[in-house]
């Protein structure tokens, strides 16, 4: 894992676009972003996603592979992930193989990018602006946990704005 402001190039996104400024852990933690490592195989950190799960009242969970080949509608669903939204839950990702970024707005409507592989476990809080996007390895199997249904809904910016979860989001940190 590493996070770091995003340079805002023009680049493919699945770029590093890496400032060289790097974001700290406690920085994340301060906008609300949770992160782990879970450093045993997926079977193994079952037990410790489990206790996750009860402990925040997740009911649900799935997996998805996000990789050209083996994603249906791949090219509609990266523009999606990629759109910037927020989520009215949490978003907590496990990922069981592979690389990609998430993309978090700061307090000061700055893009910090995270760039999470293997065993990395991102709690992304509800109400943030963020945005997802692979590497150019293309590849990523990530386990998604729901509340209630498995059921995934963006919302995007502008939007969002005035949507209640964003406003209280952003009280939460003082912005
Ligand atoms: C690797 S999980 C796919 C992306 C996603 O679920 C999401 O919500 C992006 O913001
Ligand atoms: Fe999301």
């Amino acid at each position: 894992m590493r996070s770091y402001f995003y340079d805002n190039s023009d680049l493919d996104p699945r770029e590093l676009h890496d400032s060289g400024v790097d974001v700290s852990l406690e920085d994340l933690e301060r906008i609300g972003v949770h992160y782990s490592k879970l450093s045993g195989t997926p079977e193994e950190n079952m037990e410790a996603i489990e206790a996750l799960c009860k402990e925040r009242s997740y009911k649900n969970r799935d997996e998805i592979t996000v990789s050209p080949d083996l994603l249906p509608n791949y090219e509609d669903k990266i523009k999606i992930f990629f759109t910037e939204h927020i989520h009215e839950d949490e978003e907590i990702r496990y990922v069981k193989e592979g690389v990609g970024f998430f993309d978090v707005r700061n307090q000061d409507d700055k893009w910090v990018r995270i760039l999470v592989e293997t065993g990395d476990l991102l709690i992304v809080p509800a109400g943030i602006y963020h945005r997802f996007t692979l590497d150019t390895t293309n590849y990523i199997k990530a386990m998604r946990l729901f509340k209630e249904d498995p059921k995934w809904t963006p919302i995007n910016r502008p939007e969002a704005d005035a949507n209640s979860y964003h406003v209280d989001y952003l009280k939460s940190i003082g912005a």
